[in-house]
């Protein structure tokens, strides 16, 4: 059984189709990108893996089971706009993370443990290259460091599905090279499940091992809303990557779309 099985999906708002018919089967550390013209519904399908909002129709399981209605610590994401808590210190902003779901009453810890969450989050914001801006808030950082500050957030969840929305499409050229090998990076040591919404085609094809095109197979030129986007095509990408995935997490990978 597959980790996240898609069935007959659909998104409708009012009379409006977004996605219509998309089936999918996604195993545990997959790393799939997503790319399709502007407004085919990516962010939509992002929201929906999330929990962030219910399918009108069909159904998402995580482990067999329908996906729960709220989106929880096993879900990280990151949108291209951060989304950091400015008034909080960059340290304070990763530490956090532990921190609520540690002690969901009062949303801190104290004494030794608060020490230790610290501790964590300063190693994570050391392997995003933070570890010189600790003391800083979020508006004092470039655009590029904000953007690696919500990623620490993410991984430091530590979550088993991560979502990317165009995380790296406000970065420049330099940047999201490095931003690039250290999600593969940290992908490959925690074996995380990846969904990454992207416009940049090679970006898509270097970091993927799926590749998911969305695109709207039917038109009505008279209700340009009546029909949805589709995954059109699904193709493997990198595929060493993915054996050596395979062989380390002992999972066989199946590939299913049914239309
Ligand atoms: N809550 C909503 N209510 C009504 N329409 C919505 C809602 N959310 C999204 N839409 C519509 O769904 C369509 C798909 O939007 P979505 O943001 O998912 O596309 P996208 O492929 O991510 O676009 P882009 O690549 O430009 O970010 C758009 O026409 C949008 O207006």
């Amino acid at each position: 059984m597959s980790f996240i099985t898609i069935n007959n999906l659909w998104q409708e708002y009012g009379d409006h189709t977004v996605l219509e018919r998309i089936n999918l089967q996604v195993n545990a550390g997959e790393f799939c990108s997503m790319v399709g013209a502007s407004g085919c519904g990516k962010s939509t399908f992002l929201r929906l893996l999330l929990g962030q909002e219910r399918p009108s129709r069909g159904e998402i399981t995580l482990d067999g089971a329908p996906l729960s209605a709220e989106p929880d610590r096993h879900r990280g994401v990151v949108f291209q706009r951060y989304s950091v808590f400015p008034h909080l210190k960059v340290l304070d902003n990763v530490a956090i993370g532990l921190e609520l779901p540690a002690s969901p009453l009062l949303g801190r810890l104290f004494g030794r443990r608060k020490q230790a969450a610290r501790e964590q989050a300063a190693q994570m914001l050391d392997r995003v290259g933070l570890s010189h801006a600790l003391d800083k808030y979020p508006a004092q950082l470039s655009g590029g460091m904000q953007q690696r500050l919500a990623i620490a957030q993410a991984f430091m969840m530590q979550p088993r599905v991560l979502l990317l929305d165009e995380p790296f499409g406000a970065l420049d050229p330099g940047i999201r090279k490095e931003m690039h090998t250290l999600l593969l990076q940290l992908w490959h040591e925690t074996r995380m499940t990846v969904f990454m919404v992207t416009h940049d085609l090679a970006e898509g094809f270097n970091l993927g091992t799926r590749l998911l095109v969305f695109d709207k197979v039917r038109h009505d030129p008279q209700a340009p809303n009546a029909y949805g986007a589709r995954i059109t095509y699904d193709i493997p990408l990198n595929e060493t990557r993915l054996s050596q995935m395979r062989s380390a997490s002992g999972d066989s990978n199946v590939y299913a779309l049914r239309s």
